[in-house]
């Protein structure tokens, strides 16, 4: 029964989209670009910053350890984004597995980012580009929307 349970609990993963902007006569939302990161492992693939939730511990500190833990950046040099949390369901070797995504601007968009061993590359880069690196539709979706969001959150302003 237990193995059942367990085979059948879905993966849980969280992590941030980040952002930055980048100060430069490039007219907004062009002057976004959005962290990846390669893995070191596997298909060597690019996702943001994220990782598995620990036992007993609450979703958006997963999110904010995993970013501290794979990119060197930590919740004060992150302005998280209210009203933005995206959802990804997926299979890994035949596990359902969810992903939550919140989303954060780079306050500093100078600030270095800092690698762990699971990672051996990182791309600032701008949405065509982002969505090239990121294989996978429903995180091309993803990194779509949350470009929709801020542009009309621009626009607001
Ligand atoms: N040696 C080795 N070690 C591994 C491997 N695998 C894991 N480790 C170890 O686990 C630790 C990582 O632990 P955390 O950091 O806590 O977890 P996560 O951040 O969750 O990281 P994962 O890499 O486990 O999970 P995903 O990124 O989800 O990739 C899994 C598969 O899902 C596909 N996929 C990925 N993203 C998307 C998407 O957005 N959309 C769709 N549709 N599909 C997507 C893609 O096909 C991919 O192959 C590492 O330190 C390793 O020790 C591996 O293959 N070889």
């Amino acid at each position: 029964m237990m193995m059942l349970l367990n085979r059948e609990m879905a993966l849980r993963a969280c992590g941030f989209i980040v952002f930055r902007r980048l100060a430069s006569c490039i007219p907004p939302p062009d002057n976004i670009e959005y962290l990846l990161l390669q893995t070191s492992y596997g298909e060597h693939h690019w996702t943001p910053p994220k990782g598995h939730v620990d036992p007993g511990e609450d979703d958006l500190t997963t999110a904010l350890r995993e970013t501290k833990e794979e990119a060197g950046l930590g919740a004060e040099h992150l302005r998280v984004i209210d009203g933005f949390l995206q959802e990804l369901h997926y299979e890994v070797r035949g596990r359902p597995k969810e992903v939550l995504y919140w989303l954060a601007e780079l306050r500093d968009p100078e600030m270095p980012v800092i690698l762990s061993d699971e990672h051996q590359d990182y791309r600032w880069a701008r949405l065509e580009e982002a969505c090239r690196l990121a294989q996978y539709k429903d995180l091309q979706d993803t990194l779509r929307a949350v470009h929709n969001y801020l542009e009309a959150q621009q626009n607001k302003q």
